[in-house]
């Protein structure tokens, strides 16, 4: 777990726990030893720490939280560096992250090698560092500088680690040579003033003005997490506490982070997120299936999507071919993509040479002839099947045979755009979130048609373009917005029956949503809502009509119709629901309970049918969904997640007291697989892809 080795004068620690190099248990008693060998041993003068492989320890190991604590703890390790009289360098390079920052801080010195990433991000998993770290930290860079890193969790690169302080100096080429070399250059220099205990905190004299500044930035920003309320209370104790107190205070908080739900959840959101990788279909996996090259691409419509998506494609370096119907809007969205790149430029979220790189890959163009060549097209016109068939039929006849051809739908059956061409295997939905170039999520959905090297080319893309994918059999909504269906359907309902927009979207919000149904709806535009359901009823063969209260026997609310022909098509026609009548209502205005229950039971009901139908393969599948395509508060885990800790047979006796309220609405008929789970009280470790069993 860690290699010891002994270069002329100098020991060389090197951390042996792939992938990543954690502090699991059995590295802290390996790396316990190795010290005291090190110490003990005359001929050494001085211990370089580093990692084997791909990365410095990249922090504690967080599928231990959950386990109970076993001795040495990290601190007791690391507190060892710093008392010995041996010079003792971290040699850093990949990420050294939480635990492995808190290593280096121990350390006499720091050296990185200059692509190297530092940072504190235990605060995206709800807790704190709690190895000292928030006491170190300021100690080297001060209040400001320690706040915002740990506050955010940002990583950051090796030169601006120097800038702080945080290292040293920067190195190139082989770890282990650095960091003897360097070690060879201290060798006999005195360490008092290397150690961080005996430092203070230089803007010490600015805790309270800085320590109120971060806390409004992180109620505001971080609205509903904990993890960076007590964040800010631990930096501020280095500067107005004495050392020891101050690792007193840092304990306390991380205690009472660790066992809150909320750490809990993050834990099991970082998991899940890595977890939807491991896709699996029928006929293959992400294993067995390799992904296609991918060099140039086209997205047709300039529309909202549509650029977003390009922006997407350009920012990761591929070529765009963006295609319209017309000038005008083609000019537009060109505009458009500019307009988003150089924000992002001037907010300093993308690099300028990847913005102008970005300029000379898109080609704007009115002509299908100029896709014959590219190998992957994203389609992003508007919501109809006929007019999406009509494009993948020339498409395939025009594109070479192995283009991929895929589509944004939000609700179209794949299957129906599929046999549109004769390449049902090559086509695929790569369904993007609103706005595409900053939502996380993408769907990408197989039909019954779809090849596995099609599906692992499309999470590959995803991948490259920073998207976290989740892969889902092609159905009515997919996963993310038939899940959200019952959502919107019961929100419409609770309107119909007396509740204001405001009332229903600050259920959600309180319960940590950043928006409600109604300000999602007016953001994404009414009249997509409006258009799905006239397609759904037109698939069905029934036209519509503002007074429809029923399609095929099921409840249904015409109220987006309503929108539409009023003009209120959301934002982008300046009034929405919000500025929209009250219709009268009939009865009571419903208690914040039945909103939340009927607005979220609904959709962990069809989360259920979801997993039974296999539309989804695991629950983590469908929170990822929740989280970066709906911006669920991570701290609760994903609607599924949510619901096991409700309880499932809580949540399955409720479902059925609405099914008996509202038989009219098939989303209430209680899910097969929620009724024998919660029967056999199954915990989520077995109904689950594993996730939950690592916390
Ligand atoms: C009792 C009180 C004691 C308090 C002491 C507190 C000490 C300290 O303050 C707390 C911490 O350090 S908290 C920690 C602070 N540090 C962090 O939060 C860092 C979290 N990690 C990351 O940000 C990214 O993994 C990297 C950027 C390191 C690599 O990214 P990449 O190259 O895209 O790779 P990838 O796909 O992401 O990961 C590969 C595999 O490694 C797995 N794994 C990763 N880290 C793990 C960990 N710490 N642990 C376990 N496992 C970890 C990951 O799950 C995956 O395996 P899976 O089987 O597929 O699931
Ligand atoms: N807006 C959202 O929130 C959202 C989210 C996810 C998916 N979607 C889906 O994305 C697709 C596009 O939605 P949008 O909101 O970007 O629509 P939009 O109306 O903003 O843009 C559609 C664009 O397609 C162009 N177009 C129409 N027919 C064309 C053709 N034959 N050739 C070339 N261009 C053509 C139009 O001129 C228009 O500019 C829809 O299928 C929608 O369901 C929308």
């Amino acid at each position: 777990m860690v290699d010891y080795s002994v270069h002329g004068q100098v020991a060389v620690l090197e951390v042996n726990n792939p992938p990543v190099n954690a502090f699991s248990h059995n590295v802290r008693v390996g790396l316990d030893r190795s010290i005291d060998k090190a110490i003990k041993d005359t001929n050494v003068k001085a211990i370089v720490i580093c990692g084997k492989g791909r990365t410095f320890p990249a922090g504690a190991d967080i599928r231990e939280f959950d386990q109970p604590h076993k001795e040495p703890s990290l601190t007791l390790v690391f507190e060892k560096l710093e008392k010995t009289t041996k010079p003792v360098v971290a040699a850093i390079h990949g990420t050294c992250l939480g635990g492995g920052l808190e290593c280096a801080l121990f350390c006499h010195y720091r050296i990185a090698q200059k692509t190297a990433r530092v940072g504190f991000p235990e605060v995206q998993i709800g807790i704190l560092p709690g190895a000292a770290g928030t006491q170190r930290l300021p100690r080297l860079t001060g209040l400001h500088v320690a706040m915002d890193m740990i506050t955010s969790g940002r990583h950051i690169f090796a030169p601006e680690a120097l800038k702080y302080g945080i290292i040293d100096e920067m190195f190139t080429g082989d770890v282990i040579n650095a960091g003897i070399k360097f070690a060879k250059s201290v060798m006999n220099k005195p360490l008092e003033d290397r150690c961080l205990m005996n430092k203070t905190v230089k803007d010490a004299d600015q805790a309270d003005q800085i320590a109120d500044e971060f806390m409004s930035l992180v109620k505001r920003k971080y609205k509903g997490f904990e993890a960076p309320i007590d964040c800010v209370k631990a930096v501020k104790a280095s500067a107005t506490l004495p050392y020891r107190e101050g690792l007193k205070m840092e304990s306390r908080l991380m205690q009472k982070l660790l066992l809150s739900g909320q750490s809990a959840a993050q834990r099991y959101a970082f998991f899940s997120e890595r977890a939807v990788s491991r896709w699996k279909m029928p006929g293959g996996n992400f294993q067995t299936a390799k992904p296609l090259p991918i060099k140039s691409t086209a997205v047709i419509g300039a529309g909202t999507m549509g650029t977003g998506i390009a922006v997407c494609l350009l920012n990761a370096g591929y070529q765009v071919y963006l295609l319209e119907q017309n000038q005008k809007f083609l000019e537009n969205g060109v505009k458009t993509i500019r307009g988003i790149i150089e924000g992002s430029v001037r907010l300093g979220k993308t690099p300028m040479a990847v913005a102008q790189k970005a300029a000379t890959l898109l080609k704007p163009t009115m002509k299908y002839e100029d896709l014959a060549d590219v190998d992957l097209v994203i389609e992003a016109v508007y919501e109809n099947l006929s007019l999406k068939r009509e494009i993948f039929s020339k498409l395939d006849k025009l594109c070479k045979p192995t283009t991929l051809l895929c589509s944004n739908t939000s609700s179209l059956d794949i299957d129906r755009i599929g046999t549109a061409t004769k390449r049902g295997d090559k086509v695929a939905g790569m369904h993007f979130f609103a706005p595409a170039y900053y939502m996380r999520l993408l769907e990408n959905i197989y039909s019954t048609q779809t090849s596995p090297t099609t599906a692992a080319t499309i999470m590959d893309v995803g991948r490259k373009i920073g998207k976290v994918s989740v892969l889902v059999k092609s159905c009515q909504g997919f996963l993310a917005n038939r899940m959200r269906g019952p959502f919107a359907v019961e929100a419409y309902f609770l309107l119909e029956e007396g509740s204001t927009p405001q009332e229903v979207d600050s259920v959600m919000e309180n319960l940590g949503m950043p928006m409600g149904p109604f300000k999602t709806g007016d953001l994404s535009g009414l009249d997509i809502g409006y258009k799905i359901q006239t397609e759904l009823a037109k698939s069905k063969g029934v036209e519509l009509s503002v007074d429809s209260k029923f399609l095929m026997g099921e409840r249904i609310s015409t109220l987006t119709r309503t929108m539409y022909d009023n003009g209120r098509l959301g934002r982008k026609t300046g009034k929405g629901w919000y500025r929209y009548e009250k219709p009268g209502g009939k009865l009571a205005t419903p208690d914040e309970e039945e909103i939340l229950e009927r607005l979220m039971y609904s959709c962990i009901n069809e989360g259920f049918k979801i997993l039974e139908e296999g539309v989804a393969a695991t629950p983590e599948d469908i929170d990822i969904s929740w989280i970066y395509g709906f911006s669920w508060p991570k701290y609760l885990g994903g609607p599924m997640y949510y619901a096991n800790r409700i309880g499932l047979d809580k949540i399955y006796q409720r479902i059925c007291y609405y099914h008996e309220n509202f038989p009219y609405s098939s989303h209430w008929i209680p899910s097969r697989l929620l009724l024998k789970l919660s029967e056999n009280k199954v915990p989520m470790s077995q109904w689950c892809s594993g996730t939950d069993s690592k916390l």
